[in-house]
Formats: structure tokens, C-alpha cells, sequence
């Protein structure tokens, strides 16, 4: 694969990821980049057929159904989109000989280790959403085509539907906030996650040995936090152009009640990946502080 431009079919490019990778890809090779009306990962017998006539050399599959709390009344949906549809692309891959790069959650865990899990860690979902990546995982390990599963964590960014963007709303609107401060997890930012995924893809194509190297990769940032750590520091940037903000308290899982259980720990041990490929993603407060473009901690003034 070395210098060549590679067609790379990429899904979900509304999605925080898919957007993000659709500029990350760009210097690798032509994208082609589906959403939802050119390709329907709901319907699983039109995602061949979709892929042939693409005719693509890797395929990028950020999309997911990733409503947690929704899935728990749509699983056959959210199975459709998280489980079938990728094992099809996946299968698509194998039967073109093509490598497939696809993504996962920490939400495969179900958080009662209390370290951070490595991809030897036994997963075991505790919700719909988390139980259908997991089968998707599967599906496209199965499937024989060179693959990654790269599982992120608490995904968020300027643009879509995530955490940051909800508790700017809410911390700039509220008195007060309540935020469950018994779930432990690494924010992550999206545009960290589509740069390290091209970096990956670039030195994986460059190897003589994608198989051996197939399988599940941790890309998450590092360190650990609760959701109030998160909103505490999400608050502490609002604060130098926001007078008046929300105060924060913490509560315990169950003064939240949400129809999808989450894990008590997801962080990801990202060890395997900085081995394999030589990529890390920073920190989770220095990747907030160059999301939200403030002064970096330890820059030079
Ligand atoms: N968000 C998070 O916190 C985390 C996400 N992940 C994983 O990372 C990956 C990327 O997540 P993220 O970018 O946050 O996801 P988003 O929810 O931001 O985007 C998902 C994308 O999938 C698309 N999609 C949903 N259903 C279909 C369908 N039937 N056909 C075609 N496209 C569809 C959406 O399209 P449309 O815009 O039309 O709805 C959207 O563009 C996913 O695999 C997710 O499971 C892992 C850990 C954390
Ligand atoms: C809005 C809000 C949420 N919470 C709690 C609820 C929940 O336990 C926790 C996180 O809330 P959310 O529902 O926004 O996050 P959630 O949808 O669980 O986020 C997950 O999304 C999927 C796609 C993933 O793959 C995971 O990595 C993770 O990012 O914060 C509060 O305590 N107070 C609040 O005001
Ligand atoms: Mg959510």
C-alpha cells in the first residue's frame, strides 16, 4: 500500500467521528463519504450491494446507533445498525479482499474492575447499546477481513450530540446541576480520535502483517474522571467568559435514574495500541483544554 491513494469508503460523516475523519482521511487517498441516504445500515441486504458499487480498498465505519438510554426500547434497531450492519461490511471486506476499520465503547465493560481494562478484559455489557457493539465486534472479527476495532470512550466534541455541548447548555442555564459522580471513565475527543485513526491506518497499510495485527484497540484518552469531573471542568473553562454558571453537585448513580445501566469504571488502558502503532492519545484535560483552544497548560508564553 505504500504511496498509494487508496478509495476509502467512509460511514457516518454526520456523526462526531465520521465528520472529523472525513478531513483526517483526505491526505490517505479519495473518501468517499455515505451518509445515512446513500447508505442504510438499517437495511442490511442493501449494504453489499452498496459496497461493490463503491468498489473501495479500506472501508472507515465510525456510524453507530449511539442513543444509550433509546436502545433499551429499540434493540432490534440499534442490533441492525451496531451488530448486523457492520458483520455485512465486514463480510463485503472479506469477500473483496479489503482491510475494514471499524469502532467500539468502553460500554462493552460492565465496570467492575477497578483498574483500567485492557483488551484482554472479558467484556460484559450492561445495556442494549453496549451489548449490540459487542456483537458487532464479533461480527467483524468473524467476517476474515483484515480488520481494527478501535473502542473509545465518552466521546465528545463542538459539533453533534455529546456531553460538552449538553453541560455548556445546562451549566449556562441551570442554578443548579446534578451530575453522577460514581461512573469513571476518559472523555474523548473526537477530532484526537479521527487523527490517531488516520495515523493508525497509515503505519497498519504500511505493514506486511495486517492480520496479525487485526483485532480490538483502546483509543481513549488517558486518565480518568466522573461525569461531575467532566462538567467541573467544562465549568472551570466557561468561567473565563461566563459570569453566571450553574452549581455543581455530585450525586451517586441513583439519584440519576436512567433506563440503560453504564458501567461504574470504563477507562481503557491504551497500552496495546501506543505498542503496536506508536499512538497515544493525551490526557483527557489536555485534550478539553485544545478542544475548547485555551492556553495549553505547559506552553511556552
Ligand atoms: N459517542 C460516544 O460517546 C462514543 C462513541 N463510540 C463509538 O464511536 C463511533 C462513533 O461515534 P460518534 O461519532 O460519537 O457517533 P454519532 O452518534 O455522533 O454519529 C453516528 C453516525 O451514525 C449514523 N447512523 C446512525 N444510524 C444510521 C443508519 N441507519 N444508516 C447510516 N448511518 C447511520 C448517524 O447518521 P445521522 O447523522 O443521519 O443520524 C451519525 O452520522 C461509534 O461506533 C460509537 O459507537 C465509542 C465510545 C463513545
Ligand atoms: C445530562 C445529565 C447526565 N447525567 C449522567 C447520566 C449518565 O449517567 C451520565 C452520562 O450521560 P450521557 O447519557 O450524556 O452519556 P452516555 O450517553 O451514557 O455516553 C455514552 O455514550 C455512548 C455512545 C458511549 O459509547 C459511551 O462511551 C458514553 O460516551 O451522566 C447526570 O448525572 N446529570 C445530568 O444533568
Ligand atoms: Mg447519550
Amino acid at each position: 500500500m505504500r504511496g498509494v491513494r487508496v478509495r476509502i469508503l467512509l460511514t457516518g460523516v454526520n456523526g462526531q467521528v465520521g465528520w472529523e475523519l472525513q478531513r483526517t482521511l483526505a491526505p490517505l487517498g479519495e473518501v468517499i463519504a455515505v451518509d445515512r441516504s446513500r447508505l442504510d445500515l438499517a437495511d442490511t441486504a442493501g449494504i453489499r450491494r452498496a459496497v461493490d458499487a463503491i468498489a473501495p480498498d479500506l472501508i472507515v465505519n465510525p456510524a453507530a446507533y449511539t442513543v444509550v438510554d433509546q436502545a433499551e426500547s429499540e434493540p432490534d434497531l440499534a442490533h441492525a445498525i451496531n451488530a448486523a450492519a457492520p458483520g455485512e461490511l465486514a463480510q463485503a471486506a472479506a469477500a473483496r479482499g479489503i482491510p475494514l476499520v471499524h469502532f467500539s465503547t468502553d460500554y462493552v465493560f460492565d465496570g467492575r474492575k477497578s483498574a483500567a481494562y485492557t483488551e484482554a478484559d472479558a467484556p460484559n455489557p450492561l445495556g442494549v447499546y453496549g451489548a449490540t457493539k459487542l456483537a458487532g465486534e464479533q461480527a467483524v472479527a468473524r467476517a476474515g477481513a483484515p480488520h481494527l476495532i478501535l473502542r473509545a470512550s465518552w466521546v465528545y466534541g463542538l459539533r453533534g450530540r455529546n456531553f460538552l455541548l449538553t453541560m455548556q447548555r445546562l451549566l449556562r442555564e441551570r442554578d443548579s446541576l446534578a451530575v453522577v459522580d460514581d461512573q469513571f471513565g476518559a472523555p474523548t475527543w473526537s477530532r484526537l480520535i479521527a487523527e490517531a485513526t488516520a495515523l493508525v491506518i497509515v503505519r497498519w497499510l504500511d505493514r506486511p502483517d495486517q492480520i496479525a495485527t487485526s483485532g480490538i484497540y483502546h483509543l481513549s484518552c488517558g486518565g480518568r474522571t466522573s461525569w461531575r469531573g467532566f462538567t467541573a471542568a467544562i465549568r472551570a473553562h466557561l468561567a473565563a467568559t461566563d459570569a453566571k454558571l450553574a452549581c455543581l453537585t455530585a450525586i451517586p448513580t441513583a439519584g440519576y435514574p436512567t433506563p440503560a445501566a453504564r458501567p461504574a469504571n470504563s477507562q481503557l488502558d491504551g497500552d496495546k495500541l501506543a505498542a503496536t502503532f506508536g499512538v497515544r492519545l493525551p490526557d483527557w484535560e489536555t485534550a478539553l483544554a485544545l478542544c475548547l483552544d485555551q492556553d495549553f497548560p505547559q506552553s511556552i508564553k
